[in-house]
C-alpha cells in the first residue's frame, strides 16, 4: 500500500514538517505499546497478529462440506458482516458464487432478498461473536423458516461462526453444524482478517491466502517510525489533523468494488475512536460519483475535514467510442478508467488548490493482496490513532444503551432505557 501525505502539509487545517517530526517521536512510543500488546496478545492488540495467527487451512476445511454453492448469504451485523462484505465485494470478479449480506432488519428488503435467492443452493453463513445480537438472530430465524418453507433442510446449508458459548454455539453443537470460532481478543470491527471475515470468501472459493499475504506485507512494516508504515502514518496524520479541527474524514474510494470498504472503515474508525468527546467522523463517499454531490462541501464548506482518496494503480479498462457529440470528442479513444483516474487527480488537486487537507492511498490492484493491505493498514492506523488520542480503542460501551432500550420496547426485560423512550420531548410539524 502506498500513502502520499504531501497534501496535508501546510494546508488549512494542516501540519508542518516540524509537526511531522514531533509526531514521529510519539509514534515511536506508541509503537512500543502496540508491540507489547501484540506480543502479549492483549484484547484488541491481538487483531494486529492475525496475519500470523489466522489459520486459512482450517477455514477452508471447515467450509469444504459445502462444495461450491450458487450463493452465500451472510447473516451478521457490524464487524460480523462488513469485513466479509468488503472482501467479497472487492474480489467479486474472481468468483461465480454470489455473496449477499443480511445486516439489517428491514422487512421489505429481507423479503425481497429471500424471494430472489435459490435457497436450495444457498449456504447461510451466520456470524455473531456474542450469539445474542438481536438483528442477527432475528434474521437467522426468518431465514431458517424461509428455508423450511422452501423444503430445504437448513441444517444441511448453515455455517456458523461464533464464540465458545451462546445461542449460535449451542445451535451448532445441537445440530452438528460446520462452524468456526471467532478469534479471542479481536473486537468485531477488527475481525475482517480472521474466520469472521474470511469464511464467506472461502465459501466463494476466493483467494483468502492472498488476502492474508497482503495483510502480512503491511504488518511487516510496523516499526517505530511513521515513515516506515503507511498504516501508522495514516493514523498519526489523521489524528494530528483532528487535533487541528479536521473532525470529519471523508473516505472516498475511486472503485465501485471498494464501496463496502468505506462502510467497513466507517465502523472501524467511529466505533474505535469515538470516545470521551473525541473522534473523527467517517463520511462514506465514492469517487467519481460524489464529485457531483459532496465535493462542493469538501472544497467550499467548513475547514473541518480530511478527504482520503483511495484508488488502485491498475484496473481493467473499457474504451470510450469516438464521438462527435458537441464538446465531448476528447472522450473518444480514452478509457473509462482513464477518465476515472483523471477525475481522481483533478479532485485531489482541486482540494489542494483550496488548501483542503487530503491524502492519497493507492494499492497496485483491487485484488486479494491489495484488499489485505488496505484492511490491515487501516486497522494499524486505527490502533495508532487511538494510542495517540489516549482513548480506549477496543471497547464500544456507547452502543449498549440503545440495545437495552430496543429490547425493553419489545418486552425483552425491564430496562430504564426503554422508559426513557416514552419520555420523548415532542414538537411535531405536519
Ligand atoms: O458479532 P456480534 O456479537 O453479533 O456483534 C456485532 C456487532 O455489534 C457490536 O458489538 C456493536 O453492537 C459491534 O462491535 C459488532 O461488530
Amino acid at each position: 500500500m502506498y500513502l502520499d501525505i504531501g497534501n496535508v502539509l501546510d494546508t488549512s487545517p494542516g501540519i508542518t514538517e516540524q509537526t511531522l517530526d514531533r509526531l514521529d517521536e510519539r509514534v515511536a512510543i506508541a509503537h512500543e505499546r502496540i508491540a507489547e500488546g501484540m506480543a502479549a496478545e492483549e484484547h484488541g492488540y491481538a487483531a494486529l497478529n492475525l496475519p500470523e495467527t489466522v489459520d486459512t487451512d482450517e477455514i477452508r476445511a471447515a467450509v469444504e462440506p459445502f462444495g461450491t454453492p450458487e450463493a452465500v448469504l451472510t447473516v451478521g451485523i457490524g464487524g460480523s458482516a462488513l469485513g466479509a462484505a468488503t472482501i467479497s465485494a472487492a474480489l467479486a470478479d474472481q468468483t461465480d458464487v454470489e455473496a449477499h449480506f443480511l445486516d439489517n432488519v428491514d422487512p421489505e428488503d429481507t423479503a425481497e432478498l429471500l424471494e430472489s435467492l435459490p435457497l436450495d443452493e444457498t449456504v447461510v453463513n451466520v456470524v455473531s461473536r456474542s450469539g445474542t445480537t438481536a438483528e442477527t438472530l432475528a434474521n437467522f430465524l426468518v431465514v431458517r423458516e424461509a428455508m423450511a418453507d422452501a423444503g430445504v433442510d437448513w441444517t444441511d446449508q448453515t455455517f456458523v461462526t461464533t464464540g465458545d458459548e451462546g445461542n449460535l454455539r449451542n445451535l451448532a453443537d445441537k445440530h452438528d453444524l460446520p462452524s468456526l470460532k471467532v478469534p479471542d481478543g479481536v473486537p468485531g470491527r477488527f475481525s475482517a482478517l480472521s474466520t469472521v471475515g474470511l469464511a464467506c470468501a472461502a465459501l466463494q472459493g476466493l483467494n483468502i491466502e492472498g488476502v492474508i499475504e497482503g495483510a502480512r506485507s503491511e504488518m511487516d512494516k510496523l516499526s517505530g517510525s511513521l515513515e516506515a508504515s503507511p498504516g501508522y502514518a495514516y493514523g498519526a496524520v489523521a489524528y494530528a489533523l483532528a487535533e487541528r479541527g479536521a473532525l470529519t474524514n471523508a473516505m472516498m474510494p475511486y472503485a465501485e468494488s471498494l464501496e463496502y470498504f468505506a462502510e467497513w472503515f466507517a465502523q472501524l474508525w467511529a466505533e474505535s475512536l469515538g470516545k470521551e468527546g473525541l473522534g473523527q467522523t467517517p463520511a462514506r463517499a465514492l469517487g467519481a460519483t460524489d464529485q457531483h454531490s459532496q465535493l462542493q462541501l469538501y472544497r467550499a464548506g467548513p475547514r473541518d475535514k480530511l478527504v482520503t482518496l483511495v484508488r488502485p494503480r491498475q484496473r481493467e479498462d473499457i474504451d470510450i467510442p469516438e464521438t462527435d457529440l458537441e464538446g465531448l470528442s476528447y472522450l473518444g479513444g480514452a478509457g473509462l478508467g482513464d477518465l476515472l483516474d483523471a477525475e481522481f487527480e483533478a479532485t485531489e488537486a482541486s482540494l489542494a488548490a483550496e488548501d483542503r487537507p487530503n491524502v492519497r492511498i493507492e494499492i497496485d490492484r483491487v485484488d486479494a493482496h491489495g484488499v489485505g493491505e488496505l484492511l490491515y493498514a487501516m486497522e494499524a492506523a486505527t490502533v495508532m490513532y487511538g494510542e495517540l488520542a489516549g482513548v480506549s480503542t477496543f471497547t464500544q460501551p456507547a452502543v449498549e444503551w440503545g440495545k437495552k432500550a430496543a429490547r425493553g420496547l419489545l418486552g425483552g426485560g425491564e430496562f430504564q432505557e426503554a422508559e426513557a423512550v416514552a419520555d420523548k420531548r415532542e414538537f411535531t410539524i405536519e
